[in-house]
């Protein structure tokens, strides 16, 4: 994919790396030691399904990431959408200027994320990022993009597709977990707060000294995430190790959220994960998020409980989590150990 001239909307200028985006030492990616031999699961949505349940429980518990193929969304669709978002990102500054706030209240919004030395100084990270809800999409349509001119009718459809295949992972999820096939999407609420968000990578001319996006969990229940094709970057922790998510055609990379390793009650795990720079190639991301109605009750489900399993963790209200979330912004972030029950 041919690079277009990237320019930050905060910013004007194109992207040098001076001292603003260099991470001290001990944040930087280290990327000799990345395992090349392990990568996180791919699975077939073709397959029967007594057998995709089996894979996907055994994904959750181990990796908290797999990759899914045969996924039922259309290619054409998927290539449609990350080329709008691309799109997007690569306008002049002043058409996404507008877009720009730093107000995390906002509902659409363009920001870049940074990260805090040990002298708390600011150090931005190597990419801009663009959210806003995939749904309800009616109340807030005239909010996106009116250029590149088809962003909203493209994400629009793209987001009525992803709808259907988070429903299907939360089925397949809450079977892997023993438990009925709405199970989840009823703890979730009624409400779930549905939000995308487009990361932009563009090429760096020194990857080891900065991060695309730092190490994090994502605070969510579940993670739809579609990158561009052939240019690897997300990388995941398994074992204490970094292990880079391999970029297959025509899949989707699947990540557990803080809240599924709490209703879970800790069998299955919400995983470090981090997004590294390319020297000579830009990457794009796609994320579209389930998260838990604000007024959702989260905590272990009480059939996961027993003597051997007793609750990890105490019940919340959503809202409470993500008061404690902002709390914690720009630091390496630990919200879900607030709420675990110390025996
Ligand atoms: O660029 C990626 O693949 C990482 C995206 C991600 O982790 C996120 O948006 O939470
Ligand atoms: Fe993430």
């Amino acid at each position: 994919m041919a690079t277009k001239t990237f320019r930050l909307a905060n910013g004007g200028g194109p992207l040098s790396l001076t001292p603003k985006y260099i991470l001290p030492q001990e944040k930087r990616p280290t990327l000799s030691e990345i395992s090349i031999l392990a990568s996180i699961p791919i699975i077939d949505l073709k397959e029967p399904s007594a057998l995709v349940v089996e894979q996907i429980s055994k994904a959750c518990e181990e990796y908290g990431f797999f990759q899914i193929i045969n996924h039922g969304i259309p290619v054409e669709l998927c290539d449609k959408t990350m080329a709008v978002i691309t799109d997007f990102f690569e306008l002049p500054p002043e058409e996404k200027a507008p877009f720009f706030s730093t107000d995390l209240t906002k509902q659409v919004k363009l920001f870049n994320y940074f990260v805090k030395d040990g002298s708390q100084n600011k150090v931005s990270m190597w990419s801009e990022c663009f959210s806003h809800p995939w749904h309800p999409l009616d109340d807030i349509i005239h909010l996106l993009p009116q250029n590149p001119p088809q962003y909203r009718e493209v994400v629009a459809e793209y987001a009525k597709e992803i709808g259907v295949l988070m429903k299907r992972l939360l089925s397949l999820i809450s079977q892997g977990l023993g438990l009925e096939k709405d199970c989840l999407e009823k703890k979730l609420g009624e409400k779930p707060i549905l939000r995308a968000q487009g990361n932009y990578y563009p090429p760096c001319p020194d990857p080891e000294l900065t991060l695309g996006l730092n190490v994090h969990t994502d605070l969510n229940a579940l993670t739809i995430v579609s990158q561009t094709e052939g240019v690897t970057g997300l990388q995941v922790i398994k074992d204490g190790k970094w292990v880079a998510v391999e970029s297959i055609p025509n899949a989707f990379v699947i990540n557990l959220g803080d809240q599924i390793q709490v209703l879970s009650n800790g069998r299955y795990k919400s995983v470090h994960h981090r997004a590294v720079t390319n020297k000579t190639l830009k990457r794009v991301s796609l994320a579209t998020f389930y998260a838990p109605s604000r007024d959702a009750i989260i905590g272990p489900i009480e059939d996961l409980i027993d003597e051997q399993h007793p609750a990890v963790y105490r019940k919340f209200h959503y809202s409470e989590f993500l008061d404690e979330f902002y709390k914690q912004e720009g630091t390496r972030r630990m919200v879900k150990e607030i709420f675990e029950l110390k025996y």
